[in-house]
């Protein structure tokens, strides 16, 4: 697998990457990755809300104050061929971000993200025409995706039955539900078998039916040697569909492991914040990292040709 600096999946060929704790070469290796954000904001600041005891809405917004924002800090993941990755975490924790790195939607600060093939993304928001019909979508979005015209054809009874959509397939998207549009977006998505492939939530707004699905062809492209990363608030979704889950808080890598002991530790996380116990909350979240082993990504420069 390639290796480059900061910026989209490098997935040409050149320097080896590896990692420790894998056997074979991984199929996604992201590399101490970070991403802040500078951004606008109106003038509040932590130290002053502590000052003054409360927070306060400001008569006038300050001018030209920016903030830096922490979304990802250093974080280092390895998946294998066959994993299913569950990624939780509260609101803000930097689940989507890292999502947008590993696509090469958004570039890192600093790190590199490492892929072996193009990761594909699916998205509740992934781009799809409103006025056209689902039958239009499938067709424009295999060959966006790719497919030649007659892989397209060749797929069409596939995506639609995996969709479940039936005679609602020729109705104009806009006219949709949200899960509706969201089983339409899975099944176009994972029409073409993608090596990496990253769902961001569009699994949570199906029926248990389409959820019986969506999960049977999760399987199937694990079984076809790629790999899921998949994004939720889900637990009961997460532990049913995952191999392996990693909890990300404060864009800090919290625990990488077993579904049903990285979930455990996330519910009584979330659990002692909504009951108000911050202190709980926080030796949970300092217990779950000191046990964390981050992966060390080690680059062997690929062999020198005619050399002696
Ligand atoms: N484009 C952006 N500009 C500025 N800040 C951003 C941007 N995108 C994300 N952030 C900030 O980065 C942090 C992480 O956001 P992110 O969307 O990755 O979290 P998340 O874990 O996916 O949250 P959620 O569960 O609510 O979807 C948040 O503080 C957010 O405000």
């Amino acid at each position: 697998m390639p290796a480059t600096d900061a910026g989209a999946p490098s997935t040409a060929p050149g320097t080896a990457v590896s990692a420790t704790g894998t056997a074979a070469a991984p199929l996604l290796v992201v590399d101490r990755v970070s991403r802040r954000y500078r951004v606008r904001a109106t003038g509040g600041s932590a130290a002053a809300e502590a000052r003054h005891g409360r927070r306060s809405i400001r008569r006038r917004p300050t001018r030209g104050s920016t903030v830096t924002v922490p979304a990802v800090n250093e974080l280092s993941l390895v998946v294998d061929h066959g994993e299913a990755v569950g990624v939780i975490g509260r609101n803000g924790s930097g689940k989507s971000t890292l999502m947008r790195m590993i696509s090469g939607r958004e570039r890192p600060t600093t790190g590199s993200v490492h892929a072996s093939s193009t990761p594909v993304m699916l998205g509740v928001n992934a781009a799809l025409m409103p006025t056209l019909s689902g039958e239009q979508n499938i067709i424009l979005g295999g060959l966006a995706m790719g497919l030649s015209r007659q892989e397209v054809e060749e797929r069409y009874d596939a995506v639609v039955d995996l969709s479940g959509l039936d005679s609602a397939i020729y109705r104009p998207l806009e006219t949709y539900s949200s899960g509706m549009a969201s089983r339409l977006q899975f099944a176009i998505a994972t029409s073409v078998n993608p090596e990496i492939l990253i769902v961001d939530e569009a699994l949570n707004t199906g029926d248990a039916q389409f959820g019986d699905r969506s999960k049977a062809r999760m399987d199937e492209l694990r079984a076809q040697a790629g790999c899921v990363l998949l994004v939720s608030h889900s637990i009961p979704t997460v532990r049913e569909m995952c191999t392996r889950v990693v909890w990300l808080d404060q864009g800090d890598l919290i625990m990488d492991g077993e579904p049903g002991v990285v979930t455990q530790a996330y519910v009584a996380f979330a659990r002692a914040l909504a009951q108000d116990e911050p202190e709980t909350a926080e030796r949970i979240r300092s217990d779950a990292r000191r046990d964390l082993v981050m992966p060390t990504v080690t680059a062997t420069p690929p062999p020198r040709r005619g050399g002696r």
